[in-house]
């Protein structure tokens, strides 16, 4: 009816165009305040410095959305002089602040770590198969939780839990093992059997059930879970931008397919998750054995008294989707590596065989493979150089100080493992070099030869670091000695391989393609 008094001329049309105009007025003034005005004049951090290369529309990068964003920062964190802060604008004068030395790293992660969270749009998107998990909780409840799972998660738990990873190991190198053998040409893919390994992995020492993805690669949990880690579209990365200026809420509830297939498949993985908690709570009340060496996490957790079920499927659901790609991507990447270097691929052969002989059934190889120096140091190299995410963004949850500076509640703030695991005043001149010597000379097999406990970011620092990073070591360093103790790798892919997927994590985007050649064993 308006459109109509309007087209006719009525006799509100006049007030109408005024309203229109001044809408348009304020929404110009507005746009104009915050994409140009602020950033040059406004911003309480005008005095900190920042690349000039700039536009409004893409911020510091060549284009609105590139594919992956961090090797720009990275850049921009070698050429711009700084005193551990830089300023970084993305699309539309998005700003954020880079960390960029130990002291301000520090500040960050482990003596603000709790004046900064994860910012909403990323909890209320993850939130939704996650619930609550140790990201989301408030700082009180964080500590209670964490200091409760944390048993499960020190390094002599892990080592009683080891044999569960090396026997998955041995598993996931039998399955490619069957198909070399039925098709000596055949190409392998890597991260289609790693990913279900670490899967089935997590499932077992996470709380004692086999999912068996190996075994079934199409049963409906791994279906369900493709479908929940959907791969990152431009369209997230929209959405991401226009809330800085619109309430997204609605659109996270709106009838898209995808977004239902998600929160079917939630319900769907939660409900198997609680069931099998229930069945690790009726089981611990059965027992009388206090006794919890080698016992799964979710059971060590249960035994503490403090969780309720509800909260445990929160952690499981944590642990399986941190746990899984990454551990899994950090194996594509050895892979490449190892295929690039036949040397020290032979290198590391020669260390496993003298550890493990001939038959790799006969061994209990986890709780030793911390004692094996090349594969801890390869290892570790893959981890530097190849971090999983390679950039973390969060946001001050109140007014707080970053390095004697000022931040204001709401101020993004990111962290880069890229930047900083690559950083030459704190790894050398070497740094960019993939070198696992560093990781081998006297006293160095923690460090690396770094000069900062803040110099290897790809777990994070502070007590808000990743709790399963020794057990994704422990799983890592199993897989890489079944397969290498196994297999010849070359790899099919290998000048492409290193091309990564659009998104915030480091990954191929084609995954290894591998020609495997079974080892003799005598
Ligand atoms: C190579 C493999 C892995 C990498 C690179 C990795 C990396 C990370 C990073 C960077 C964080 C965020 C730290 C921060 O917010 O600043 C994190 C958090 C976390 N990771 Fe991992 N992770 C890996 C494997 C695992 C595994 C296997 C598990 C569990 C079984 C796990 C469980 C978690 C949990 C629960 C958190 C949240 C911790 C908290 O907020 O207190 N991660 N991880």
């Amino acid at each position: 009816a308006l459109f109509h008094q309007v087209y006719d001329g009525g006799i509100y049309t006049g007030l109408l165009l005024q309203l229109i105009a001044l809408e348009l007025g304020v929404f110009a003034c507005w746009a104009c305040y915050w994409m140009i005005l602020y950033p040059r004049y406004f911003t309480p951090f005008r005095h900190l410095p920042t690349s000039p290369n700039r536009t409004i529309l893409t911020g510091n990068f060549p284009e609105l959305f590139p594919n992956n964003t961090w090797p720009y920062v990275r850049h921009i964190a070698e050429t711009t002089p700084n005193d551990g802060l830089i300023r970084i604008y993305s699309a539309l004068s998005g700003e954020v602040l880079l960390v960029t030395n130990p002291n301000s790293i520090r500040d960050f992660l482990a003596a603000k770590a709790f004046d900064f969270g994860h910012q909403e749009l990323i909890q209320l998107a993850i939130k939704r198969f996650t619930g609550s998990n140790l990201g989301f909780l408030s700082t009180a409840d964080f500590k209670v939780h964490r200091k409760n799972m944390l048993p499960a998660f020190a390094i002599p738990h892990i080592k009683q839990l080891s044999h569960i990873f090396w026997d998955k190991a041995l598993e996931m190198v039998g399955c490619m093992e069957e198909e070399v053998k039925s098709n000596p040409q055949a190409l392998i893919e890597i991260r289609e059997y790693v990913s279900r390994a670490t899967l089935d992995n997590i499932g077992l020492a996470g709380m004692g059930h086999d999912f068996q993805t190996l075994k079934q690669p199409d049963n409906e949990l791994r279906l369900r879970f493709k479908k929940v880690i959907l791969d990152q579209t431009k369209v997230f990365s929209w959405v991401g931008l226009l809330s800085r200026y619109l309430d997204m809420r609605m659109l996270l509830k709106a009838p898209i397919k995808k977004l239902r297939e998600i929160a079917e498949s939630s319900v769907y993985l939660r409900n198997v998750c609680a069931r099998v908690i229930q069945e690790r709570m009726e089981k611990l009340q059965r027992t009388e054995s206090k006794d919890l060496a080698g016992k799964d996490i979710i059971t060590v957790a249960l035994a503490s008294g403090v969780f309720q079920q509800g909260q445990l499927v929160d952690h499981v659901m944590t642990f399986l989707t941190a746990g899984h790609e990454s551990t899994a991507t950090a194996f594509e990447w050895t892979m490449y590596e190892l295929a690039r270097r036949p040397e020290m691929q032979r290198r590391l052969r020669a260390e496993l065989r003298e550890a493990l002989g001939s038959d790799l059934a006969a061994v209990d190889f986890g709780p030793q493979a911390q004692s094996l120096p090349f594969l801890n140091a390869f290892c570790s190299e893959v981890l530097r150089c190849y971090p999983f995410s390679p950039m973390i963004i969060k946001s001050a949850r109140r007014d707080t100080t970053l390095n004697g500076e000022r931040i204001p509640k709401g101020t993004v703030v990111l962290y880069s493992a890229e930047i900083t695991n690559h950083d030459k005043s704190l790894w050398g001149p070497d740094a960019d070099v993939f070198n696992p010597e560093r990781w081998l000379a006297p006293g160095m097999a923690k460090s690396g030869g770094a000069s900062s406990n803040y110099a290897m970011l790809t777990f994070g620092a502070g007590p808000r670091n990743c709790i399963g990073q020794d057990f994704a070591k422990a799983t890592l360093h199993c897989l890489v000695a079944a397969m290498v103790a196994t297999f010849e790798i070359e790899l099919a892919n290998v000048d492409t391989a290193d091309r990564l997927k659009y998104g915030q994590t480091n990954k191929s985007v084609e995954g290894m393609w591998a020609r495997l050649k079974i080892v003799p064993r005598q």
